[in-house]
């Protein structure tokens, strides 16, 4: 049994998502929640010919009936970025519609693997990890901040430039999921694929800004839905295949102390003082298992290592501080 729960499953990436978790035949239950529109969308999914049962909740009344018996939880509530925004804009919103929603997973499902996609995830996971551990139900090897839309677009924007690389290889990207915090790791590929410095600078200054070329393009009508959704359903297919004993990694935010090599990996590249960071992440069956063999940063990613971890720490903070001070 693989049961899997989305919250904001309305909206621009919750349905695209829950259609593709509706065809992952792995999947047996999917339960949709919404504060709004969520009968529909399930009633509209539920008619795909698979075999997974499909139930959808709406309002808070129905919230921890929804989480009942979840092992995946996956979050897509909250407000997207308009032109001029940064993700730490929408913090104000979206801090609290994470808390009071992992809130309620504390109750329910505590045991649930928890894939964060609300924004910003450097600010969201931490407080979904400090709810979690107001509960005494935190364990940090089972929260993450998704953020396989980064590794998605690397590998697409490299096609895009070298059409010989391959579209599916998955590309190393580590630090957190906003503007200069997200960092490929390029440096390997850039002598296999013979990238030139500026190819490598233009590459990743495309990846750590792609999420506002897909704001200015829906200019005014939110951000990215569609990649996203097909980011989080492969991030979710990864977790399934680790649960089933399968071997699995994905890039992912998490909480370094998840496991003795999160930390040392860390701080090998010299992130210390951190609470969090995005690592390739060997999954198993309790969630983080390891780190997954990666690309080495070179001195230039060592550079936006340093200016990344200035950035999440503080981003780290605010996200830590909404809980605990409130
Ligand atoms: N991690 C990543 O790589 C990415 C993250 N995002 C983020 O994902 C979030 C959602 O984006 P979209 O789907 O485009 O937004 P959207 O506005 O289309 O959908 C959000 C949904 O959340 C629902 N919602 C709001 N409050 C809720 C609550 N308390 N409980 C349950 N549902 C609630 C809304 O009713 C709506 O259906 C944004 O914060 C966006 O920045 C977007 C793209 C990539
Ligand atoms: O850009 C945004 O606000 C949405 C997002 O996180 C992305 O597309 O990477």
């Amino acid at each position: 049994m693989v049961a899997v729960a989305v919250l904001g499953a309305a909206g621009g990436i919750g349905q695209p998502i829950s259609l593709l978790l509706k065809l992952n035949t792995e999947i047996t239950k999917l339960h949709l929640y919404d504060i709004v529109r969520c009968p529909g969308v399930g009633a509209d999914v539920s008619h795909i010919n698979t075999d997974s049962e499909v139930k959808t909740f709406q309002g808070a009344t129905q919230l921890k009936e929804c989480l009942e018996g979840m092992q995946i939880v996956v979050i897509p509530a909250g407000v997207p970025r308009k032109p001029g925004m940064t993700r730490d804009d929408l913090f104000n919103i979206n801090a609290g519609i994470v808390r009071d929603l992992v809130q309620a997973v504390a109750e329910a499902c505590p045991k649930a693997f928890v894939c964060i996609i609300s924004n910003p995830v450097n600010s969201t996971v931490p407080i979904a990890a400090e709810v979690l551990k107001k509960n005494g139900v935190y364990d940090p090897r089972r929260v993450f901040g998704v953020t396989t839309l980064d590794v998605v677009r690397s590998s697409r924007f490299i096609r895009d430039i070298r059409p010989e690389f391959s579209c599916s290889r998955s590309v190393t990207v580590i630090g957190g999921h906003s503007g200069n915090t997200i960092i490929p790791i390029l440096s390997s590929l850039a002598a296999e694929l013979n990238l030139s410095t500026e190819e490598v600078d233009a590459l990743t200054h495309r990846i750590q800004f792609g999420g506002d070329e897909v704001v200015k393009a829906k200019n005014g009508e939110g951000s990215a839905t569609l990649s996203m959704a097909y980011a989080g359903s492969r991030f979710v297919s990864s977790l399934i295949a680790a649960v089933k004993g399968r071997p699995a990694s994905e890039c992912s935010y998490i909480d370094l102390d998840a496991h003795p090599s999160a930390a040392e990996s860390a701080a090998h590249i010299g992130v210390t003082g951190l609470s969090h960071f995005s690592l390739p992440v060997a999954l198993g069956p309790d969630g983080v298992d390891g780190i997954a063999p990666h690309d080495k940063p070179g001195a230039r990613e060592a550079e936006l290592i340093k200016e990344a971890v200035v950035a999440i720490k503080s981003n780290i903070a605010a996200g830590t501080a909404f809980v605990l001070n409130k």
